[in-house]
């Protein structure tokens, strides 16, 4: 990826260079270069263990490398404030999701990211923040489900709820982390189809989706990031880095890819 001067950092969203990240002995990641820009959506694509998760917690400000440089939104890690940093990062994240406590109100773990980021005065914005996570839970399909409790929604819902949360501060990255795992037929593919029209909006935030399913892919995405053993195996355009190749070298199987319209789909070559 070669090295970016000052002035192409300001358009780079996230920029890692050679990262590493080590725990004693073992390596999660290692020479990772990846650039993502204003406008791109990108799939990370791997297997169980592969390091999805430990790329978007680097993106999220939630982890520092053990090695090489990461920049977030024009930002060093290591050299800035993450607590300034990480309210400018919509992360909808598994963690997450298990901290929200399940008598709380949906409406109110929507709107509740805005005053924890922002720490302004309840009164004066109550209103604007409540018409703000009211549009964002309809556009997810769950507008209905506002006043509901926490505990009480279903998976899918769940999942929906907290990425509605992820948008309520209008970031300028998101990163979804396995946004479909869990999810029913029906579910993943509304899921998707929400996902692709998030996508497609050019007003959206560049985005980072992780996920282990080509199926998952919502149309809209622009480039992938297939990762194995903690390395990149390719990444770039969409089109041109989704391959049965490749994927067959990132989960260590023979893999046929199909396209179908806009959608992919993987077997096993010569199962049936
Ligand atoms: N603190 C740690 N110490 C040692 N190994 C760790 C630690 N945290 C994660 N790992 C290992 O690092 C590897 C990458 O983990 P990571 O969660 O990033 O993978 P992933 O691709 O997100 O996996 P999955 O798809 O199963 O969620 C895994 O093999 C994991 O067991």
């Amino acid at each position: 990826m070669g090295t970016v001067t000052g002035d192409e950092l300001d358009d780079l969203v996230v920029h890692m260079s050679d990262v590493g990240v080590r725990r004693g002995t073992t390596h999660l990641l290692s020479g990772v270069d990846w650039s993502v820009e204003l406008d791109e959506r990108w799939v990370i694509l791997g297997a169980n263990g592969a390091g999805k998760t430990t790329l978007l917690r680097l993106a999220a400000a939630e982890l520092h490398p053990s090695s090489g440089t990461v920049h977030v939104l024009g930002e060093r890690l290591g050299r800035v404030d993450v607590f300034e940093l990480r309210p400018r990062i919509g992360f909808a994240s598994a963690a997450l999701l298990q901290r929200i406590p399940a008598e709380e109100k949906v409406l109110d773990v929507v709107v509740s990211a805005g005053y924890a980021v922002l720490g302004r005065w309840r009164e004066d914005y109550e209103s604007l923040d409540t018409a703000r996570a009211t549009e964002l839970c309809e556009s997810l399909g769950i507008g209905h489900l506002t006043e509901r409790m926490f505990g009480t929604l279903s998976e899918g819902e769940r999942k929906r709820t907290v990425i509605a949360r992820s948008l309520m501060t209008d970031p300028e990255l998101l990163l979804l982390d396995e946004p479909a795992a869990g999810l029913d037929l029906g579910g993943r593919e509304d899921l998707v189809a929400r996902l692709s029209e998030l996508a497609r909006d050019p007003d959206a935030p560049a985005t980072v989706l992780v996920t282990h399913h080509v199926e998952e892919i919502p149309p809209g995405f622009t480039h992938l990031l297939l990762v194995s053993g903690g390395g990149v195996v390719a990444h770039g355009l969409l089109e041109d880095v989704l391959t049965s190749e490749n994927l067959s070298a990132a989960f260590g199987q023979d893999l046929e890819l199909e396209r179908l319209g806009d959608r992919y789909f993987a077997r096993r070559r010569g199962s049936r």
